[in-house]
Parts: C-alpha cells; sequence; structure tokens
C-alpha cells in the first residue's frame, strides 16, 4: 500500500508513523497527539475482529490489510506465576522462585510472614501487591507448613509451585467475578482430557492437593463462621482451571534465566499455524505486558496467528505435540507438505532395496495421518510407520543424550557424522547438534577461532549457511526464531572475518592479488550483510536478557569490522 509520508496534522513532509496502524505519518509527538484526539482515535480502529468456527472455536480475522510491525494489541496478564507443568527435578530444587516476584530464593530462608510460602525476603513489595501474591496468600494461610528440622521430602510436598497458578485463578473470583467469568470462558477441552494422563496427573499433583491443603480448612472455616469467600471451587472447576491453563497459558522467560506462566486472554485467542503470521513479545519491566505485532503483511480475511509449539520440530513432532496438549490436528500448509516446504526437515535418507543407499529420501504418504507409511522420493522402496517411529525414537535418545551433558567437540562431530548415514542433512536432529557445534568451535578450549584448522573453520561456515537457509524458508522474517537466528548470523560473520584476516595474511605469491581482493571483499561483505541482519531481528528480543546480550555482541562485533577495514591490507569497500 503505497502511503503518502505527510504528517496527518499539518501536512509537511514525516519520517514516524502511527504504531497502530502504520498507516498515518507525524512529524512530531505533538501532531500525533493532537491528532490522535481530533481525528485519529476513531480511524485507527483494530484491523481485526473476533471470529468463530466449528473447527478452531474462536480466533481473530483481519478485517483489512495490515502492514508488518503493526501492534496488533497490548495486553496485561489475567495472571502470572511459577510454570504449573513443572517437572520432577524443577519441583524437588531447594531453589525456588520467590512467592512476590519470582526471584531465586533458597527454600526456607525467608519468607512470607502471613501463608509462610519462600520470599526473596521478608519485605518484598510482591507478598503484597494484589495482581501478585496477594491474590493467593489469602488462601495460603490455612495450609500447615512443615518446620525446621522436619523430613526435606515434607518440603517439596507442600510447597508445589506448579499448583500456585491454578490457585492463583481461582482466587480472582475474589477479586473481581468478571475477571474470574472471563476465564473460565476460555477453552479447557474439560471433555477431551477426562481419562488422559494429564487429567489423572492434575488430579493427584494439583486438585487433590489444593484441596487437602488449603481448600478444605478455609471451608471449614467459612462453615464456622458462615461466611463464603470462595463461592466456587469444587473439583470440576480446579480440573477446567487445570485444563484451561494446559491450552492457554503462555510462557515467560525471565531475565534471571527462570520461566513463569501468564494467562492472556485476547493473546489466547490467535490460533496456530506452523507458519505463523504474527508474533509477541513480553515487557518484563512492565508487568510482563504482553505485545502482538504482525510479523509480516497480513491481507484482509487471512487468520491471525502465532505457533503453540517449536518451529524447528519435524511435523510429527509438532502435531503429536499440539494434539496431546491443545487437543487438534494442525492441517497447515508446511503440515501438509511431506518436504516441509522443501526443507525435508523430518526426511529420512532411503537405505534402497539392496540395503544400499539410493540417494533418495523417504517422506511421509499422508503427513496429516498420524500412522501415514512413507515413501521414497526416488525408487520404489516404503517404510512402515513402525519403522520411522522406532527409528527416530532411538535417534532422539542418542540425541538427547549428547545435548543432555557436557560433550565434547568430538562427540558431537561423531553423532553428527553417524546420523548423517541415517538422515536427511536439513533433519531437525541434525540442526539441533549443528546449532551446538557452530557455538563449541570457536569457543571451546583448543577450538578457539584462531585454532581452528581451515578445513574446521570453513565447515562451521558451512553449517552456519545451511541453517540459515532452512530458517529463511520457515521463518523468512525472523520473528519466531529470532533468537535462534541471531546466534548463527554471530557465529557465521565470526567464521567469514577470520577467513577475511587468514586470507589477507597470505602471501600474494599463493593466491593472484586480484582473486585475494575478491575473496576477502565478499567474505567481508557477507560478515557485515549477516551482522546487520542481526541486528534488525534482535530487535523483536529486547524484552529479554539473552537478546539484549545477543545484540550487544552483535554491536562489538561491528564495531570490530569497522576496524578491520580501517586498516585492511587489501581494499574493502562499504
Ligand atoms: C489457545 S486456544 C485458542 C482460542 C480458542 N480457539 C477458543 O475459542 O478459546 C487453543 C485452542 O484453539 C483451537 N485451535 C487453535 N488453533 C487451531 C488450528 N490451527 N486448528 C484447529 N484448532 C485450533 C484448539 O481447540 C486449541 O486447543
Amino acid at each position: 500500500m503505497e502511503v503518502e509520508k505527510k504528517c496527518g496534522l499539518c501536512g509537511e513532509a514525516s519520517k514516524h508513523k502511527c504504531a497502530g496502524c502504520q498507516l498515518v505519518y507525524y512529524c512530531c509527538p505533538e501532531h500525533q497527539k493532537k491528532h490522535w484526539r481530533v481525528k485519529h482515535k476513531n480511524e485507527c480502529a483494530k484491523p481485526y475482529e473476533l471470529a468463530k468456527n466449528e473447527e478452531i472455536g474462536r480466533f481473530f480475522v483481519a478485517t483489512k490489510a495490515i502492514a508488518k510491525d503493526t501492534i496488533l494489541f497490548t495486553e496485561n496478564p489475567l495472571v502470572i506465576g511459577p510454570k504449573w507443568n513443572l517437572d520432577e527435578y524443577e519441583q524437588r530444587s531447594a531453589i525456588v522462585p520467590c512467592v512476590g516476584c519470582f526471584a531465586d530464593c533458597h527454600l526456607g530462608q525467608f519468607q512470607c510472614g502471613l501463608c509462610r510460602w519462600p520470599a526473596c525476603k521478608p519485605d518484598c513489595p510482591g507478598l503484597t501487591n494484589a495482581n501478585l501474591h496477594g491474590l493467593e496468600c489469602g488462601i495460603l494461610r490455612f495450609g500447615h507448613p512443615p518446620k525446621p528440622g522436619d523430613d526435606p521430602e515434607s518440603f517439596f510436598e507442600y510447597y508445589r509451585y506448579d499448583a500456585l497458578l491454578v490457585l492463583k485463578c481461582l482466587a480472582t473470583q475474589i477479586r473481581s467475578p468478571a475477571l474470574f467469568d472471563q476465564m473460565i470462558n476460555l477453552e479447557s477441552h474439560y471433555e477431551a482430557r477426562k481419562g488422559t494422563r494429564y487429567f489423572r496427573d492434575a488430579d493427584e499433583r494439583v486438585v487433590s492437593y489444593l484441596i487437602r491443603n488449603f481448600l478444605e480448612p478455609l471451608q471449614k472455616l467459612e462453615l464456622k463462621e458462615g461466611k463464603q469467600v470462595l463461592k466456587i471451587c469444587d473439583r470440576k472447576t480446579l480440573h477446567m482451571i487445570s485444563g484451561i491453563l494446559e491450552v492457554n497459558a503462555m510462557v515467560i522467560p525471565l531475565a534471571n534465566g527462570r520461566e513463569i506462566c501468564g494467562l492472556y486472554p485476547i493473546g489466547c485467542m490467535l490460533e496456530h499455524c506452523c507458519i505463523p503470521n504474527s508474533f509477541y513479545t513480553f515487557d518484563c519491566s512492565k508487568g510482563m505486558k504482553l505485545t502482538f505485532k504482525a510479523g509480516r503483511d497480513i491481507k484482509k480475511g487471512e487468520h491471525l496467528s502465532t505457533t503453540y509449539t517449536h518451529s524447528l520440530w519435524g511435523t510429527q513432532l509438532r502435531r503429536e505435540h499440539l494434539k496431546t496438549n491443545k487437543y487438534f490436528s494442525c492441517k497447515c500448509e508446511r503440515c501438509s507438505d511431506p518436504t516441509e516446504l522443501g526443507t525435508f526437515l523430518s526426511a529420512l535418507r532411503c537405505m534402497g532395496l539392496e540395503g544400499e543407499p539410493c540417494g533418495g529420501f523417504q517422506l511421509p504418504i499422508d503427513p496429516l495421518s498420524d500412522v501415514s507409511d512413507w515413501k521414497c522420493n526416488n525408487c520404489p522402496v516404503q517404510i512402515t510407520y513402525d519403522q520411522v517411529n522406532f527409528l527416530m525414537s532411538k535417534i532422539g535418545e542418542e540425541v538427547d543424550d549428547v545435548m543432555g551433558r557436557k560433550s565434547s567437540v568430538k562427540e558431537f562431530e561423531d553423532l553428527i557424522h553417524k546420523l548423517q548415514n541415517f538422515l536427511h542433512p536439513n533433519h531437525f536432529h541434525l540442526l539441533t547438534l549443528k546449532h551446538s557445534l557452530v557455538q563449541m568451535y570457536g569457543h571451546f578450549k583448543g577450538f578457539l577461532l584462531s585454532e581452528l584448522p581451515d578445513e574446521m573453520l570453513k565447515r562451521k561456515l558451512q553449517m552456519c549457511r545451511d541453517m540459515m537457509r532452512i530458517i529463511d524458508t520457515l521463518d523468512p522474517q525472523s520473528f519466531r526464531l529470532s533468537l535462534y537466528a541471531g546466534v548463527i548470523l554471530l557465529e557465521q560473520q565470526a567464521a567469514l572475518l577470520e577467513l577475511t584476516k587468514r586470507t589477507q595474511r597470505k602471501s600474494e605469491a599463493e593466491f593472484p592479488r586480484d582473486n585475494q581482493i575478491g575473496d576477502v571483499q565478499r567474505n567481508f561483505d557477507e560478515a557485515v550483510q549477516c551482522l546487520n541482519r542481526a541486528k534488525v531481528i534482535l530487535k523483536n528480543e529486547m524484552g529479554t536478557q539473552q537478546g539484549k546480550k545477543l545484540l550487544e555482541k552483535v554491536l562489538e562485533a561491528l564495531d570490530r569490522a569497522d576496524s578491520m577495514k580501517n586498516m585492511a591490507t587489501v581494499p574493502l569497500v562499504d
């Protein structure tokens, strides 16, 4: 859409546009404010509306064209709290999140003076904040926490952090019945969950635990005093809230590396797509405010979409995750294509008819079937769903093993070498290993950049380029995989600049000067392009500590590239 870049109020040439609709320009903030009051407030209406159908339930659909980077909405969380699905290791840690502010604290050191749940300090402001610990503290006070000297096991059994978010949701009815209604009307898939292992797990871990420790004692007092604080607190409601959290809660990464969960009633209305058009960020300095933005231009009539699963998992894994945790079968363009948009992210090497690889790749015959057999794209060989499953679980175990401990460079190299016999070079398991290996080459003891043999340095560069090609297809604007891509781009430029230095150092006797200049210039240009791209995509990650640190490194690398240009013995032009 061609937009005249003139101030919406005075008509002067202007550069800054309205962040909401991205359509009207302003010469200064004062004119923007004035125009908002007199006119733009009514024009800058939301470019989407809530719709509903049988298959998806509620979703947002664009009512007009939406430009990339448009802020779709911002929203404060209805509740935030510790992750509601902690694994056993996380649940049994003696370092726990403060119930007031989620900072790390030691179990048994400081506590909330009223309910005696762990806190970072006795006067943490979050303890009395009605949106934070204030929400559930009044109910937690009915519990009987273990005392110092009691069996350590009783501490882990009592302080079940993974049940807190459910309790917080329940407690919203005390603060605001309207908020509670909004929450309880979110999708819980109650009927579909009943009978699943998730339901049984939540029944013991959350529902029975909350009733036994806090809700029954509260109800006893309510009966005695003839006054009801919690009007709704039956088992079914607690299970519905568990389902609502499972289907709708969003994971928020904190600066201290911890992850918490938040429930955003508007944010959770966006449907899932494996190649989404929108993305979100959290602002940790503003109470975990959520901002949803258009990741690319969106056409009128398109559904607004985000991703509920990992973008770099293969189709079978993504679809299984969505089916078990979100109760639907994804049929998006990427899931429907056996090659996953030509990336071959799940493809297996065909072993051929005589046990001799034919050079082709095995792909699912019907990627939308959960039990599809696979066939080669080059020869008549077919393999069964069970064979694929068996191979994938064995390979998955090996990858998890190497990733899960402090493995050496050689262990990574060996596993990649071995798996290349079975998997397409772009397979997501290889991608996971390569993403780690490119960060080891250049940083690990004995593998510092200046120590890497030319061949290894070139391998690092090749892996980075290959990974970026996949990202360019699956997330062309890099809004979904910004951190992942940022890391690759930084490593890619490091390899390129090291190659540039080495080429510069080589004597003219080895290389004709023209070739030398060409290589040096090309590598240098590509390195600068990587850094400039990383700088742009990391803007979306400024709410996270990781994103900020990575951007700092990118800016430092840009400075280094600049000084290299100034010192260059062969010309490096801009
Ligand atoms: C976070 S909620 C989204 C809001 C939900 N549609 C509602 O009406 O409350 C997630 C649920 O929406 C539905 N959903 C989301 N994306 C979908 C898709 N691509 N295909 C089918 N159902 C989808 C599924 O029922 C899923 O469990």
